[in-house]
């Protein structure tokens, strides 16, 4: 297949041609072979496929809320390659059976490539799940939240010991109970579903809490020597608690285009752990976005049924799906001039696979993985859940404006083609082996 005249992140303007599975030339000119599949790309982008590292396909187990078939052509729709699932499925992935299990699923159904990261809870088994081509291990929940996994911080730290010795990268959902204003969830609540008032689910899981959990979950980190990424940080001090230290952080597109200002439109469409932010700390983030202190964007892809959202503020479940608005999101504010496209790039595609030693991804140069999102800049449209592919159909972005791919390809195959005059879209074939396949060392 031959990309013609598309525009890289940098401004170049180049031919890229894929051949199997990879990327086999990128130059200025290439003429195409006969029985060659020609794309024209002129005056589109062409960016390496974005990684996601954190979502949660919830399968096995929550097979209501998204599957890895529903939830794979969601992020192949979005632009994203490959997806890293997070373990509080049902069963947890705590032990190899678990793992294998998932992996299955994954591999019969997945639409881009994906890898599988191992949980802790008391009862884990490190033994088989460190046997098995483990992704990280993570999210660790220092905090209950979805699947009330939350662990204390000597078995973090165990936890640590065994993912470094392992060499395993270890991802943490930093948030200490202890610190939660108990008292905002006193009073008035308001109703259910959209009529929830959820800053006070805000209120209550306070900014504090997570500052002081991500100091000492890097702390602990850094005595471990190994690997520690701190999972949707959701503040600027929970950013800045990194700072000079080996930790990298990243942000959801939520934490970064929502705030307190968006409970009122959402109630529990807007709850999630962590919780939206006031406006001047999603400022704030969006600035460390921008002057690099955040490395990754990973969205925390956590959809819920609507049925199961249109309960009272206590009641509803935690989490929001993004993976599909992530890309179009942050390339709206491209358009906007409030980011970069070389930025974008950076926080999507190069970081990930650096921080993730995935060296046959996340950039456009021959020989790597042909993991590439086309896409036409001057073409954003508005965000409708009807538009979308997760099974739990509703967005918290609902209205706001994003730039759709109009082709998606993972390791040379068309996983997502829309024909931008008609929209008509097509989906490819599940792909059959996770990124990090057990050949891996
Ligand atoms: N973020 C959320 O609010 N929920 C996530 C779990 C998590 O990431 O904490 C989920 O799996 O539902
Ligand atoms: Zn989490
Ligand atoms: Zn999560």
């Amino acid at each position: 297949m031959l990309i013609t005249g598309g525009t890289l992140a940098d401004g170049r303007v180049r031919d890229v041609r894929v051949t199997e599975e990879t990327i086999d030339a990128v130059a200025p000119d290439l003429d195409p072979a006969a029985d060659e599949r020609v794309i024209d790309a002129h005056g589109k982008h062409l960016l390496p496929g974005a990684i996601d590292v954190h979502v949660h396909f919830r399968e096995p187990g929550g097979s209501h809320k998204e599957t890895w078939r529903t939830g794979s052509r969601s992020a192949a729709a979005g632009g994203v390659t490959t997806v890293v699932d997070q373990p509080n499925t049902d069963p947890p992935t705590v032990d190899g059976a678990a793992f294998d299990a998932k992996a299955r699923l994954a591999a019969d159904a997945s639409l881009v490539d994906y890898g599988i990261n191992g949980g802790v809870v008391p009862e884990w088994d490190p033994d088989t799940l460190f046997d098995r081509p483990l992704f990280a291990l993570g999210e660790i929940f220092l905090a209950d939240s979805t699947g009330e996994m939350g662990i204390d911080l000597s078995l973090f730290e165990d936890a640590l010991e065994r993912a470094a010795d392992a060499e395993v990268p270890v991802t943490v959902h930093a948030e200490d109970a202890t610190l939660f204003d108990r008292d905002a969830l006193d009073g008035d609540l308001g109703g259910s579903g959209r009529e929830a008032r959820s800053d006070r689910w805000s209120a209550f899981r306070t900014p504090e809490a997570e500052a002081d959990a991500v100091r000492r979950a890097v702390d602990a980190g850094q005595r471990a020597a190994g690997r520690l990424h701190i999972a949707h940080t959701s503040t600027p001090e929970g950013v800045d608690a990194t700072d000079g230290t080996d930790a990298t952080c990243e942000v959801t597109p939520h934490h970064l285009f929502l705030s307190t200002d968006d409970c009122d439109r959402l109630g529990t469409f807007g709850r999630m752990n962590p919780p939206l932010r006031d406006p001047d700390r999603r400022d704030a983030l969006f600035e460390r976005l921008r002057d690099g202190r955040i490395d990754v964007v990973a969205t925390d892809h956590a959809p819920h049924t609507v049925a199961e959202k249109r309960q009272p503020l206590t009641d509803a479940p935690s989490g929001v799906p993004g993976v599909e608005t992530m890309l179009p999101l942050l390339l709206d504010a491209v358009r906007r001039e409030k980011l970069t496209l070389e930025r974008v790039r950076e926080v999507t595609a190069t970081a990930p696979a650096a921080i993730f030693d995935l060296p046959q991804k996340g950039a456009i140069e021959e020989g790597i993985d042909a993991d590439l999102v086309l896409v036409d800049l001057t073409d954003g449209r508005e965000i409708e859940a009807a538009a979308l592919h997760s099974a739990c159909g509703w967005t918290p972005f609902e209205d706001r404006s994003g730039v759709f791919p109009e082709l998606t390809t993972v390791r040379g195959r068309v996983v997502y083609e829309r024909d931008p005059a008609t929209g008509a879209e097509s989906f490819g074939e599940p792909l059959g082996e996770p990124v990090r396949s057990s050949a891996d060392p």
